[in-house]
């Protein structure tokens, strides 16, 4: 049975599925919908996505799309390591502009998984890093919006020096949070 931890942020949690190893390597169930929704994760996923990042430093986002093509990602590594974020934009949440932030790596072989209502980024811990992925939404870049990774009213505590991100063009643009309307409202019995 793969392990299921809360991160303590509302919804946020790491998974780390079985590995069955023996004399030619392993296998593992990376994603089951039975096993995951026991273990809380209750979202029906429509689309992999994959990303190859060459450089040590490079970030990626914070992201998100606008509530009615809001995502939900259970995201993992497989290959290389990455300090992944979680942040939580849901107006009127307690937790409001809180983050939460965990190593995956392929080695680890854990996971994150991300609710809607939460942006998304991480930052590669070593080159030529691969990051595989499941939403619950299809992509549509008219509801794709972008926070400042390093936006100081998050704080988030990136591992990475200063001026030393590797950035799209798109992220280095990114404005705060504060000047966001996310369009997320926060609900107490996370219905969504
Ligand atoms: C996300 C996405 C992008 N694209 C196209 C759009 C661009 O032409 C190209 C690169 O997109 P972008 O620069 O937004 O890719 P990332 O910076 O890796 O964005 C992702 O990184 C952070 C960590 C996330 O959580 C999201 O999944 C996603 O926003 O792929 C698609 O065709 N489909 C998609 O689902």
């Amino acid at each position: 049975m793969p392990e299921f931890k809360n991160l303590g942020l509302d919804g946020v949690v790491e998974v780390v599925p079985d590995r069955f190893g023996d004399d030619r390597g392993f296998f593992s169930e990376t994603y089951n919908a039975r096993l995951w929704k026991e273990g809380g994760i209750a979202v029906d996923f429509v689309q992999d996505n994959f990303s190859l990042s060459r450089d040590v430093g490079t970030v990626r986002g914070l992201h998100f799309q606008t509530p009615s093509h809001a995502q939900a990602k259970l995201v993992r590594v497989t290959r290389g390591r990455v300090f992944d974020v979680a942040v939580d934009i849901r107006k009127g949440s307690p937790d409001f502009g809180k983050w939460v932030g965990v190593e995956l790596s392929a080695e680890k072989w854990n996971q994150l998984f991300v609710p809607a209502g939460f942006a998304h980024g991480f930052v590669t811990l070593e080159a030529d890093t691969e990051m595989a992925y499941k939403v619950s939404a299809f992509y549509s870049k008219e509801h794709d919006r972008a926070i400042r990774f390093d936006d100081p009213e998050l704080g988030i505590d990136w591992p990475l020096a200063p001026g030393k991100a590797v950035l799209s063009s798109k992220d280095a643009a990114a404005g705060p949070l504060s000047e966001m309307e996310t369009g997320f409202v926060y609900q107490a019995d996370r219905s969504e």
